[in-house]
């Protein structure tokens, strides 16, 4: 997979050299490019903002040198996926995380002030499926954390990069249910043992052990998910509807 992230912050995404991006990245199966988005301006002040039209609080990001970035960054051929972190836009689930880790190319745009000119995301929809997405509803000073965000829930999902594949089939939200409490080793630390089914060697009684403890965690902490849950799910951790 190729990324291009454009920011006027690039040294934001210094984190991508380690860890299993650095990985996915030295072995090719992850190609990324981070581009300053001043490259693209042509003033002394390199200058990427400028008062909104209406009025109202901060500035907002000028759309000429996007323009030029956006040029020179999404391709002629094959049209890029490009998503662009708002407070305004569809939330990230896994099932996005899904969407965007089948794209052969993303390109993620960085928004600082108070957003992006829209006639960029206008203009770019022209030639690029335009994806503008939001961590949650909380307020950020900008788009790099939710790429960083939205990079590592895509990265995961990419054959290759997990050594074990079957994390990716157990883990949280992929059936749909939060996943349950995980121990290791010691048996016993600072008084506290394990749950004996856990060390029974009974693998079918650990699997609906751990079933029952996602289920209830669910209906603790996220009954919202339960209401979108087949049957199935109920039984063998099959997805939701
Ligand atoms: N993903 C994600 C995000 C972001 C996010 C993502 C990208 C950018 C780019 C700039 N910002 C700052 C910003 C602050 C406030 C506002 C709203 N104001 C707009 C003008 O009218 C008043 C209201 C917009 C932009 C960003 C924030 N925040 N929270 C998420 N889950």
């Amino acid at each position: 997979m190729r990324v291009d992230i454009i920011s006027i912050f690039p040294e934001y995404f210094s984190p991508l050299d380690l860890s299993l991006i650095g990985k996915a990245r030295a072995t090719g199966l992850l190609d990324l490019a981070v581009h300053d988005l001043r490259t693209w301006t042509h003033d002394v002040h390199r200058t990427v903002d400028d008062t909104p039209y209406g009025g109202g609080p901060g500035m907002v990001m000028r759309p000429e040198p996007w323009g030029e970035a956006l040029d020179a960054i999404l391709p002629a051929g094959p049209p890029a996926r490009l998503v662009v972190p708002t407070p305004a836009g569809q939330p990230l689930r896994q099932a996005l995380a899904h969407e965007l880790a089948a794209e052969s190319h993303l390109v993620f745009g960085c928004g600082r002030y108070e957003g992006i000119d829209q006639r960029v995301l206008d203009d770019a929809a022209t030639r690029a499926r335009v994806t503008e997405v939001s961590l949650g509803d909380y307020v950020l000073f900008g788009g790099e954390v939710a790429v960083l965000v939205i990079l590592e829930a895509v990265t995961r999902l990419l054959p290759g990069v997990l050594g074990n594949a079957d994390s990716l089939a157990e883990e949280s939200h992929a059936h749909g249910l939060l996943e349950g409490p995980v121990y290791t080793k010691p048996p016993v630390w600072r008084d506290r043992g394990v749950p004996e089914i856990l060390r029974s060697g009974d693998h079918g009684r650990i699997a609906r052990w751990r079933r029952d403890e996602a289920l209830l965690r669910t209906a603790r902490r996220r009954p919202d998910m339960l209401a979108t849950l087949s049957p199935m799910s109920w039984t063998n951790g099959t997805s939701r509807r």
